[in-house]
């Protein structure tokens, strides 16, 4: 599902009024109306519970009041409290008609802002439409004070659109925000939506289409996508098949300190339906990857860390077909930067460099982007390293993401909670996954996968959006969030897959 900014769907809303002359307060209205379906849907009997409906100075405030003009239909429990003077004129139209029909408008101001409190304490559900994807600065004064209070005393919160104080573009907080149980949004997700802490303040999130004409949405270049299973393909198989036609994968890793890391790769790369896997690692490693998995093929350094020497050993096995997984438990030693960029300048093969390789290839970047398919796979520490940037200016930074992968010709893998894919020209949001994965290991999975993948079909961009999906799901299979054994994720990739597969 397509992802878009303020700006976008503003373009988007204003075209379809200009454009084909759908005004703008069918929009409102379809917008208020959509809401009151997805909270029927949600609560049933409508009538049985009293409301507050907050209404900013912009359109937002203006869909709050179509909201509650129909909620006088169900109940004639409903409080409008008016948050500015000046309204658009939309929302002025709006506002007539709710005291048409007799509904109660409270104005806010300094001297009845405790009467109002003791609205929010009473009443059943707050309707926050007091700023939408308008919200240009950060909140302060009267508003951040009643955005609080709602935070402190709400019984239960519907945002429309968005939690007002939430940056549509970027997901954080514009001085302070509402925290909701229900935002039900018009047309597309907006970015701030699905980055933290966003994601988190709008709760259940609800998507309704307005009557944004299908025409301008394909006129529009859209580049965010929600990843979904649509967006890839999983490798098929043949009954007529053997090893071969699933590929090789060829894993390079661990090193003293790190015995576990290569072996969950090798593993990963396996349950991903690849043919062969080969493991160069130490021989701690080796032992351990046999002891876990007798179909890995470990093939052992006598030393404690990779260099140079390594690299004939390593050669005859990687052809241009071969995917090469770089980097998990690889470790930091100076003799390993030398051996992985002479191993990168030496192979024309898809590879993922995962972990202490990206570290090690900070300086190397042009190695980088003389080769094609090739995938870096960051958490936000290893990219801010990698880049030389602060970590709060590398996480969730999409732009960075498309720019930094189109800039060094890489597909680039954000690992976060919310997973950044792009190829340089699309950006992919991933939402699967819970803290199951908040351990040691996970990213170590996510390589082999990627591996695997990429030994079956050769693109970049599926390997990576069907592995950091799957993943994802593989976590939330686990009954008991949070404390299961990172091999115990391994072991629900299969059924992942079938059901991806579907
Ligand atoms: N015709 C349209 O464009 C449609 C708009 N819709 C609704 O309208 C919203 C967008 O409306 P607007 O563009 O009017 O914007 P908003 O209603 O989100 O808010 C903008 C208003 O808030 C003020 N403002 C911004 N930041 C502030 C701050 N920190 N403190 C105090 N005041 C601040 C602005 O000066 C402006 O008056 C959408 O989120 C959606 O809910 C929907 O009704 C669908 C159609
Ligand atoms: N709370 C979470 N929700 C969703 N995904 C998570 C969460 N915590 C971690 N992950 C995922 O787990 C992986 C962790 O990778 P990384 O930090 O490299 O782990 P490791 O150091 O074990 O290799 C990433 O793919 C990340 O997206
Ligand atoms: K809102």
């Amino acid at each position: 599902m397509r992802l878009v900014t303020s700006n976008e769907i503003k373009m988007l809303d204003q075209r379809a009024i200009k454009d084909f002359g759908i005004n703008s307060l069918i929009l409102m209205e379809r917008a208020g109306i959509s809401t009151i379906e997805v909270m029927w849907n949600e609560f049933k009997n409508l009538e049985k519970y009293s409301y507050a409906v907050f209404c900013g100075p912009g359109n937002n405030g203006g869909d709050g009041l179509v909201i509650a003009r129909e909620l006088l239909n169900y109940t004639e429990a409903v409080k409008v409290i008016l948050m500015s003077e000046k309204l658009t004129s939309e929302a002025t139209t709006n506002l007539n008609i709710f005291k048409s029909l007799g509904g109660e408008v409270i104005k806010l101001s300094d001297d009845n802002i405790l009467e109002v409190v003791d609205i929010i304490k009473s009443s059943d559900i707050i309707i926050d439409a007091i700023f939408g994807v308008g919200l240009s600065k950060n909140v302060v004064g009267i508003y951040a004070e009643i955005i609080n209070f709602i935070n402190l005393y709400s019984n239960y919160t519907v945002s429309v659109d968005i939690p007002s104080g939430i940056s549509a573009d970027t997901g954080k907080i514009l001085g302070t925000a509402i925290r909701s149980d229900l935002t039900v949004t018009f047309e597309f997700p907006k970015i701030g939506h699905i980055l933290f802490p966003g994601r988190e303040f709008s709760g259940k999130l609800k998507v309704v289409k307005i009557g944004i004409p299908k025409v301008l949405q394909d006129l529009n270049p859209c580049d965010k996508i929600l990843l979904t299973k649509d967006y890839f393909n999983i490798p098929k198989r043949f009954k007529e098949s053997n090893k071969g036609t699933y590929g090789k994968v060829v894993i390079i890793g661990g090193s003293k300190d790190y015995i576990g890391a290569p072996v969950l790769s090798s593993i990963a790369a396996i349950r991903s339906g690849a043919g062969k896997v080969l493991l160069f690692s130490t021989e701690k490693s080796a032992t351990v990857a046999l002891n876990h998995e007798l179909g890995i093929i470990p093939i052992a350094i006598s030393k404690d860390y990779f260099d140079k020497s390594h690299i004939n050993l390593i050669l005859p096995y990687i052809d241009e077909k071969t995917s090469v997984v770089i980097g998990p438990g690889i470790g930091r030693n100076p003799s390993t930067e030398e051996f992985i960029v002479e191993l990168l300048k030496s192979i024309n093969s898809p590879a993922v460099i995962d972990a202490d390789a990206i570290y090690l290839l900070r300086n190397h970047k042009n190695i980088l982007s003389e080769k094609k398919n090739i995938i870096i796979t960051p958490h936000p520490g290893e990219l801010s390293n990698f880049l030389e940037l602060d970590i709060d200016s590398v996480k969730y930074n999409y732009k960075l993401v498309k720019e930094t992968a189109e800039k060094y010709n890489l597909l680039l893998v954000l690992k976060d909670v919310t997973t950044i894919i792009s190829d340089g020209e699309k950006i992919f949001f991933n939402v699967t996954g819970n803290t199951s994965l908040s351990k040691g290991g996970s990213g170590d999975i996510l390589s082999g996968l990627i591996g695997g993948f990429l030994a079956q079909s050769s693109n970049v961009l599926e390997s990576s959006l069907a592995a950091v999906y799957i993943l994802g799901i593989a976590s939330e299979l686990y009954e008991y969030e949070g404390y299961n054994l990172i091999t115990e994720i391994l072991n629900n990739i299969p059924k992942v897959i079938a059901e991806v597969k579907e």
